[in-house]
């Protein structure tokens, strides 16, 4: 009999997804019109990001199991961006009608091990599966900030230091690999696959550095935001909403670079390796690192790496001193 959700239904299909999902801490979970959370902080951090297919993923490129770890990792740490502890989860499912339930099992999977991975204790309290043409994952989370004071985009200094905890260029540089590849040709994907399994990782199902969030303002950080579209793009976020210049160290991001040059592969026919310049542009422009990038008063964190000063001025961001366009994606761009 056919394992699609077309044969199998949406009652039967969620009958088999739920008890995949980890019992979060969840005073209620899936099953009832609406989960319910203890808030003993009396205030809830919330945020939404969905993941299409096409935009955001290739179904040739990313298992089920991978987009379900990615949509967790992206969305908890946009409270780790905050300060925050996520607390939960909620996730809607759109899909065609010929995708099969084991899919979903497949997605939930990942779901889980990413919460257990990234968030123990935290997992997907509910949620939504309905029909489209395309596959969209569509996930909210919630988070505490346990009495802190959430860390905004806007309480840079001047003479704060600038550091990020997390990877960066990388899941760009997988991308550029995935996209050499493109979608018709399986047995190069999955030769891609063997020979780069840790760098695809980073675009397909990013470990980004969740708990940093918390330790990061028990630091006392001024600013803080995930990077999703990339270095400058995101900096000159802090840069205007603290209306401050961030002084970026060159030399520092070298260092990136020439670690992005070392991910890649040295010999590969339709994707050369990328020479220096190309490798400091998916650091500086690539996206989907995730990692945190935050302004403290005193030295940063341990698992930061310092990026640069905060200097007083226009909000613009700069590369030892020179003003730099602040490139990153746009989900409207023209491609
Ligand atoms: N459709 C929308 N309606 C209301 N607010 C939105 C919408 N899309 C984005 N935002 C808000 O705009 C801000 C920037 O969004 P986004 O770039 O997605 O943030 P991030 O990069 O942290 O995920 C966020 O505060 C987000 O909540
Ligand atoms: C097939 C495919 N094309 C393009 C990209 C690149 N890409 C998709 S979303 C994104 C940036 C972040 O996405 P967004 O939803 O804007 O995250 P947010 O800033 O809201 O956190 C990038 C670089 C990709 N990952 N996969
Ligand atoms: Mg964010």
């Amino acid at each position: 009999m056919s394992d699609d959700l077309g044969a199998v239904g949406e009652r039967a299909a969620l009958a088999r997804i739920i008890p995949r999902l980890r019992r979060a801490q969840a005073l209620l979970g899936p099953g009832d019109d609406a989960a319910l959370l203890a808030a003993p902080d009396g205030r809830v951090l919330l945020s939404t990001d969905a993941m299409i297919e096409g935009p955001d993923f290739r179904r040739a490129w990313s298992t089920p199991y991978e987009l379900g770890w990615k949509a967790m990792a992206t969305n908890l740490a946009d409270i780790a961006a905050m300060g925050g502890r996520p607390t939960g989860l909620l996730v809607a499912l759109a899909a065609p009608e010929r995708t099969s339930v084991a899919e979903l099992e497949a997605i939930a999977d990942g779901m889980a091990a990413a919460c257990d991975a990234l968030a123990p204790g935290v997992g997907v309290v509910g949620g939504d599966l309905t029909r489209a043409p395309i596959l969209s994952l569509s996930v909210t989370v919630t988070g505490s900030l346990d009495g802190r004071s959430p860390v905004l985009r806007s309480g840079a200094r001047p003479g704060d230091l600038v550091a990020y905890s997390g990877r960066l260029g990388l899941a760009a540089a997988a991308l550029r690999l995935l996209f050499a590849v493109g979608e018709e040709d399986a047995s190069g994907i999955a030769a891609l696959r063997r020979g780069r399994p840790e760098l695809l990782r980073e675009q397909l199902a990013p470990s980004p550095p969740i708990r940093d969030g918390v330790r990061a303002a028990e630091a006392g950080a001024t600013a803080m935001l995930d990077v999703s579209d990339g270095l400058l793009l995101d900096a000159s976020r802090i840069a205007g909403a603290s209306r401050v210049a961030l002084d970026l160290d060159g030399a520092a991001l070298e260092r990136l670079a020439a670690e992005v040059v070392a991910a890649l592969p040295a010999d590969e026919e339709d994707a050369p390796r990328p020479g220096r310049h190309e490798a400091l542009a998916l650091v500086l422009g690539g996206g989907e690192d995730h990692g945190l990038l935050a302004t403290f008063p005193d030295e940063p964190p341990a698992g930061f790496l310092r990026l640069g000063v905060v200097r007083e001025g226009l909000p613009a961001v700069l590369i030892d001193g020179a003003p730099v366009d602040p490139t990153g994606w746009d989900s409207f761009a023209p491609s």
